[in-house]
């Protein structure tokens, strides 16, 4: 008969984990080492270093950490410790506030911009995505955050981001999509453009019609793209339209128009990272 081994003692398995604390913490110092090159390194690139916040590269940085994911240790937790970690890491580069539309109520906001920025970075709330959008566009290098699903009462906000110079959206959250995602209010991430550090993989665009059909919708989804919002006004209907960043303007507008909707406008309104999803 083998003797069994016995079970380790609490304090061994203390020491295992204050060893592991210790290199996380050693670890998570180093990485704030190379922020001084970051910061040299974007001033000297096109987009400049207004806005540290490169959202293609989150975005493939998040895909990477879900899929490398496993354990009992929850998705959740790893996810919102990294949004934590590069929330805090983009700020001190150059610090930026998150401008939140709260006009669906302040705590989705809060729970979003708290999971995905972290608490060093202030949060500052606003009655509506136009405020938001304003906050933004005389800020430095601040991000504005509001809900995809807007009521109908707030408008086509989307049309005052049409000008080259005006805020544009920059992400989409979540970057890992997933049913009870413990932040998932879809929010759209706007800032000041950024020039050649914007990600493509989906673009945005303002959408008026002097009329539409049906049709389009239809036609819409075969290019692979989708209405995110509509809202009629005195100038007609007025979308929001997303589509793969490979389809051309000239091409949408071809598309729309032969389906039938008669399209007075269109206009770039920003872009994001493709949606990622998980079970
Ligand atoms: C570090 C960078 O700046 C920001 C912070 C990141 C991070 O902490 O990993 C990633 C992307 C940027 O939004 C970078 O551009 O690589």
């Amino acid at each position: 008969m083998s003797a069994e081994k016995p079970a380790p003692s609490l304090t061994e398995l203390r020491q295992e984990i204050d060893r592991i604390d210790e290199a996380m913490h050693r670890l998570l110092m180093e990485r704030g080492t190379i922020i001084d090159r970051l910061i040299a390194s974007k001033k000297a690139s096109k987009t400049g270093i207004a806005s540290a916040f490169r959202p293609g590269r989150e975005a493939s940085m998040m895909k990477a950490l879900a899929e490398r994911h496993e354990g009992l240790l929850p998705l959740d937790t790893v996810e919102s410790i990294w949004r934590v970690i590069i929330g805090t890491f983009t700020y001190v580069q150059s610090n930026y506030s998150v401008h939140a539309d709260i006009s669906g109520g302040d705590a989705p906001m809060r729970d979003s911009a708290r999971f995905h920025f972290g608490f060093t970075v202030p949060y500052v709330t606003h009655p509506s995505a136009a405020a938001v959008i304003e906050a933004v566009a005389s800020s430095g290098g601040d991000l504005g955050i509001f809900r995809l699903d807007q009521g109908a009462t707030s408008g086509a906000w989307w049309r005052t981001l049409a000008d080259r110079e005006r805020p544009k959206v920059i992400a989409r959250l979540p970057f890992i999509e997933r049913p009870d995602h413990p932040a998932g209010t879809p929010v759209f991430v706007i800032s000041k453009p950024l020039v050649d550090a914007a990600v493509r993989d989906v673009v945005l665009y303002a959408a008026q019609f002097e009329r539409w059909h049906r049709g389009a919708n239809e036609a819409l989804i075969r290019l692979g793209g989708e209405v995110v919002a509509s809202a009629a006004d005195a100038h007609g209907l007025s979308e929001l339209i997303a589509v793969p960043g490979t389809v051309e303007p000239a091409q949408l507008q071809e598309t729309l128009t032969k389906a039938g909707a008669s399209l007075a406008q269109l206009a770039e309104v920003g872009s994001h990272a493709e949606r990622f999803h998980v079970k």
